[in-house]
Parts: C-alpha cells; sequence; structure tokens
C-alpha cells in the first residue's frame, strides 16, 4: 500500500478562511484546552516552553512542543520574536506550527503560525475576561496597536457590547491609524492621547505592548477592573507596575511558566492565586468585584487546538 507522508501546508491566506468568523468554536475549544492543561490527570503534556537569544540582532527563538492525549496529536510551534523588526518593516513574530498525529506520529501539518498565534491569543484573554470581569462592561481599552490589540479588539467586541472603546499607543500615529481603520469598518473606537486617559473608569483593560517597562499604573486603574497582561513574556519585562500587581488577584494560564517566564510576576512578587483552567474547573474562586489580572503567557495546547480546529475544518472542506 502506498503512504502519502506529505503533510499539507496552511499558510495565513488559508488559516484564516478556515478560522475567521468563527470565535464561538475558537474560545470554546480553547476553554477546553486550558481543562485540560490544569486537569492533573496527564491528558496534556506540556513542558515549558525553550528559548534561544539571538543576542546579536535582540531576537529570540521559542520552542512550543505539546502532546494532548484526548486530541490524539501532537504540535510544536516553532517561532521567532525580533524586537526590532518593525524597523525592518518585517512582523515581530514569524514561524510555524507542526501538528501531528499522536496514534503514528505522522505530521499532518505545517501551519504559518503567525493568524494562529494573533487569534489563539485573543481566544484565551476572551476565555479569562467571561470568567474574570465584571457582569456587563462598558469600557474597554486596549494598550497597544499591534497584532495582538487587533485580534483583541475583535474578540472582546464580539463577546461585548461596549458603549466606548479606547486605544492607546507609545506612537500616537499608529494609534490613530488603528481606530481609523476600525472606525471605517463602522465600530466607535477613540485614540487617547495617554494611559492614563485611556484606562480611566475602563472596566476591562489589555496590555499587548512590546514595553519592557510597566506602562499601567493602580492609581489609574478602577477597582473592579478586568486587566488581560498579554505582553512582557519574559521575566525581565513588566507591562504593570508592581503596587497593580499587589493589589490585584492574580490568575494565569501556565502556574510553572508564569513563575519563569513573567517579569509582572517575578519581579512584583506576587503570588498566582489561580491559572484560568483551575478556575473553570470550580477548584478556584473567580473574584469578579475584585480587581483581576490574567497573566498570559502562550500555551502550546492553545496552538495545538487552534491548528486541529483549522486542520479539521481544511480537510472536511476537501471532501466535499
Ligand atoms: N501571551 C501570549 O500568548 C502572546 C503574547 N505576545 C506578546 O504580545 C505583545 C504584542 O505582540 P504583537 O501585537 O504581536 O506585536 P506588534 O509588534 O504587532 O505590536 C506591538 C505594539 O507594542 C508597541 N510598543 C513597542 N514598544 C513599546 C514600548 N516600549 N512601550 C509601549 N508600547 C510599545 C508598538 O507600538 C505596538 O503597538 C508582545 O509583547 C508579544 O510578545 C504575542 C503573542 C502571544
Ligand atoms: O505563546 C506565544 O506564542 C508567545 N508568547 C510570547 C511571545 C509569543
Amino acid at each position: 500500500m502506498e503512504f502519502d507522508s506529505s503533510p499539507v501546508f496552511l499558510n495565513s491566506e488559508k488559516i484564516t478562511r478556515y478560522i475567521d468568523g468563527r470565535w464561538d468554536s475558537l474560545i470554546s475549544c480553547l476553554e477546553t484546552s486550558f481543562v485540560l492543561y490544569s486537569s492533573d490527570d496527564g491528558q496534556v503534556i506540556q513542558p515549558v516552553r525553550e528559548n534561544v537569544t539571538v543576542r546579536d540582532y535582540n531576537g529570540l527563538l521559542f520552542s512550543m512542543p505539546v502532546c494532548s492525549s484526548p486530541h490524539e496529536a501532537l504540535a510544536t510551534k516553532i517561532i521567532t520574536v525580533y524586537n526590532d523588526n518593525h524597523l525592518r518593516g518585517l512582523p515581530r513574530i514569524q514561524g510555524v506550527i507542526l501538528l501531528f498525529s499522536a496514534v503514528d506520529g505522522v505530521l499532518k501539518a505545517i501551519l504559518e503560525a503567525p493568524v494562529i498565534t494573533a487569534k489563539r491569543t485573543a481566544g484565551a484573554t476572551a476565555v479569562a475576561t467571561k470568567y474574570l470581569a465584571s457582569e456587563n462592561p462598558k469600557i474597554l481599552a486596549i494598550l497597544g496597536a499591534g497584532v495582538q490589540a487587533r485580534s483583541h479588539f475583535e474578540v472582546l467586541t464580539h463577546l461585548y457590547n461596549f458603549e466606548e472603546v479606547r486605544i492607546w499607543n507609545i506612537h500616537q500615529n499608529n494609534g490613530e491609524k488603528l481606530v481609523k481603520e476600525l472606525n471605517d469598518k463602522g465600530f466607535h473606537c477613540v485614540c487617547c492621547s495617554n494611559v492614563e486617559e485611556a484606562v480611566r473608569d475602563a472596566d476591562i483593560i489589555v496590555t499587548a505592548t512590546f514595553s519592557k517597562t510597566p506602562i499601567l499604573k493602580a492609581v489609574w486603574v478602577k477597582p473592579g477592573a478586568h486587566i488581560n497582561v498579554i505582553g512582557a513574556s519574559n521575566p525581565t519585562s513588566q507591562e504593570l507596575d508592581p503596587e497593580l500587581m499587589r493589589s490585584a488577584v492574580v490568575y494565569t494560564d501556565s502556574r510553572e511558566a508564569a513563575c519563569v517566564e513573567s517579569g509582572d510576576i517575578i519581579i512584583s512578587e506576587v503570588e498566582v492565586y489561580a491559572e484560568i483552567g483551575e478556575v473553570i474547573l470550580g477548584k478556584k474562586e473567580a473574584f469578579r468585584d475584585k480587581t483581576t489580572v490574567f497573566k498570559s503567557l502562550g500555551m502550546a495546547v492553545q496552538d495545538l487546538v487552534s491548528a486541529k480546529l483549522v486542520y479539521d475544518a481544511y480537510t472536511s472542506d476537501l471532501q466535499k
């Protein structure tokens, strides 16, 4: 019997075709992935990711392997994160996700990583926000105007009807560009000239920047707000003022990763109260009335479930 071992290659355009407009399915897969990761039954095996520093070019190479038994799948995301790439007119995050069958080890697909990374990170935030934010949030503030800012805007406006969406960016022209792009699509957002103005009275805040030092201060944040911290994914970077970290109840995706990768957690010396998976499982409380922080690091299992969602949609399309 002939065996066609060629994996399919799904580029960003194809991935967009199979993932766009599917927030609810993606959020549901991601919710399951949080539960599988935080259950102690070994259904998901996900070591802390490896990274290699490219000192001369301010770059990093990440390798993120995972096995999920319920999905009968293995995946590894391999990405580079080059902080200065905007100066080269290139995306800061590039790479691929390799998706294998866990049954026989066959490589099924190679998927370009940026679209899935953007969508799954925002989808994961959506899960955390659903559990931790106050009911009926009215004001959303997004700090940053890049890839993650866009995908977070998309998913959070899919989930909630905000009265106001505010965007702040370090380079105001890029913030204005994003606001114009969204408003041209029929949304109503405003660009703020400073962080304090953007987050005043906000119910939900997203920080999605490449800042190395805190951009968000405790005194600016409304008590009871929910903050999704997406950037600062290394032990020496911070997006939040340590005082804000210490005044909030801190949740994360992976406690094991947070303790070695998150500058916001390590430098402020806060205790992680819970993984989001533990909240979904009912093992830990969701303190909606308190100021909450979801420190997102990003997990390989999120890439696996999202890549599988895309791959399954692609293969079922082929069979039509
Ligand atoms: N938690 C997770 O799963 C993931 C986290 N990330 C992180 O999210 C952050 C944003 O990533 P992308 O949107 O893909 O990048 P991007 O390059 O598309 O956007 C970065 C944004 O940060 C702003 N920025 C850069 N330096 C800054 C500074 N010093 N202070 C304030 N703002 C600054 C830029 O103006 C831009 O708006 C990065 O820190 C990245 O590592 C990215 C992917 C997944
Ligand atoms: O999970 C992920 O893909 C990443 N987290 C930080 C940079 C990229």
